[in-house]
C-alpha cells in the first residue's frame, strides 16, 4: 500500500492567478491598456452560472476587465453571430469565451468559426485547434493546459510516460493528447469503444478521466504508482436528498494505489479559470504588442 498524494489544484491555481495580477498590472502601466474578457452566456444552466459566476469575480481580481453577456436560450443564431462579431470588432475586448454547450437551435460550431483566433481563448476555434496539431504558436484549450501545468509540477518531465486519455473530445481529450505530445509523452486516447478499458487504464503512469461519468475508473483501473488527473466534474445525488460533486475516478478506491491524484472539487476545476485569465492576457498582449 502506498501514500497517495492530494494534487492541490486549487493552491496552485492561487498562486497562478496571483503571477497572472502581476503581470497584467505590468502590462497595464506599459500600455495604458486592461486586457477584457468578454463572456456570452445563453440560457440559465445552474452549473454554467457557478462557473460564470467565479469567472467574473477572478478576472476582476486579477486586474482585467470582465464583459457578461446574458442572453435568453431562445436567441437566434444571427443574433449570436452578430454578438460575436461586435465583440471582435470591440478594441476593449481581447478574450472571448462563448459558454458551451449552446442550445439545440444553435449550431456552436458556426459560433465558434465566428470568433477571431486571435481572442479565442477557449483555443477552440479551428484555426487555432490545427495550429496546436502542427505545432506552432497557439492559444490552448484552458482544461487541457491546467492538467498539463498540474502534471509537470507533479512528475517534472513527461517524456516517455505512457499517458492514457479516456475521453476523445475537442474541449479536452483531443487538444489533451496533443499537449502531452509536446512534452514527448506516449498517448492513447481511450473512448466507449475502447476494447478492454480497464487493461489500457492500467498500462498509464499518466491516467486521465475526461468523459463525464461519475466514478467511472475503479480503483483496479489503475496501475500501482500512477498519476491521475481527474477532469469530470459530475453532480449526483446525496442519500440526504443534496447533491455532492463527484469525478470520473473513483477516488476513495484510488488511494493507496494512486501515487498522486487530483481532487474533485479544488482539482482541475480551478486551474482551467486561472488557465483562461492566462489566455487572455496571452491574447491582449498579442493584440497590443
Ligand atoms: N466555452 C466554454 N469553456 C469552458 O471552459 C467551459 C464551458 N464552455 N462550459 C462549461 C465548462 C465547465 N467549466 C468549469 C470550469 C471550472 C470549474 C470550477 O472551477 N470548479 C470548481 C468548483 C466546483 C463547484 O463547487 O461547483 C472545482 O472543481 O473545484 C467548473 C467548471 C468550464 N467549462
Amino acid at each position: 500500500m502506498i501514500e497517495t498524494r492530494l494534487i492541490d489544484g486549487k493552491a496552485f491555481a492561487e498562486t497562478l492567478r496571483a503571477r497572472i495580477a502581476t503581470e497584467v498590472a505590468a502590462f497595464r502601466q506599459a500600455t495604458g491598456v486592461t486586457p477584457g474578457l468578454a463572456v456570452v452566456l445563453l440560457g440559465e444552466d445552474p452549473a454554467s452560472a457557478v462557473y460564470v459566476r467565479n469567472k467574473g469575480r477572478q478576472t476582476i481580481e486579477a486586474g482585467m476587465a470582465s464583459f457578461e453577456h446574458r442572453l435568453p436560450a431562445e436567441t437566434s443564431q444571427d443574433d449570436v453571430l452578430a454578438l460575436v462579431r461586435a465583440l471582435n470588432a470591440d478594441p476593449a475586448v481581447h478574450g472571448i469565451l462563448v459558454q458551451l454547450p449552446l442550445p439545440a437551435h444553435i449550431d456552436a460550431q458556426a459560433v465558434l468559426a465566428t470568433i477571431d483566433p486571435a481572442k479565442d481563448v477557449d483555443g477552440f476555434h479551428v484555426v487555432n485547434a490545427g495550429r496546436l496539431a502542427v505545432g506552432l504558436d497557439a492559444l490552448v484549450p484552458c482544461t487541457p493546459l491546467g492538467c498539463v501545468m498540474l502534471l509537470k509540477d507533479t512528475l517534472g518531465s513527461l517524456a516517455g510516460l505512457e499517458a492514457v486519455v479516456v475521453g476523445r473530445s475537442n474541449i479536452v481529450g483531443k487538444p489533451l493528447a496533443q499537449l502531452l505530445l509536446r512534452e514527448d509523452a506516449t498517448v492513447t486516447i481511450a473512448h466507449s469503444r475502447t476494447r478492454d478499458l480497464p487493461a489500457v487504464c492500467r498500462r498509464a503512469d499518466i491516467l486521465i478521466g475526461a468523459v463525464g461519468r461519475p466514478e467511472m475508473i475503479k480503483g483496479d483501473w489503475i496501475k500501482p504508482g500512477a498519476t491521475v488527473i481527474d477532469v469530470g466534474i459530475n453532480r449526483v445525488p446525496k442519500p440526504d436528498g443534496g447533491t455532492r460533486l463527484v469525478g470520473d475516478v473513483a477516488f476513495e478506491e484510488a488511494q493507496g494505489i494512486a501515487g498522486a491524484i487530483t481532487p474533485v472539487p479544488g482539482g482541475v476545476g480551478p486551474m482551467t479559470i486561472a488557465c483562461l485569465l492566462a489566455n487572455t492576457l496571452t491574447a491582449a498582449k498579442r493584440l497590443v504588442g
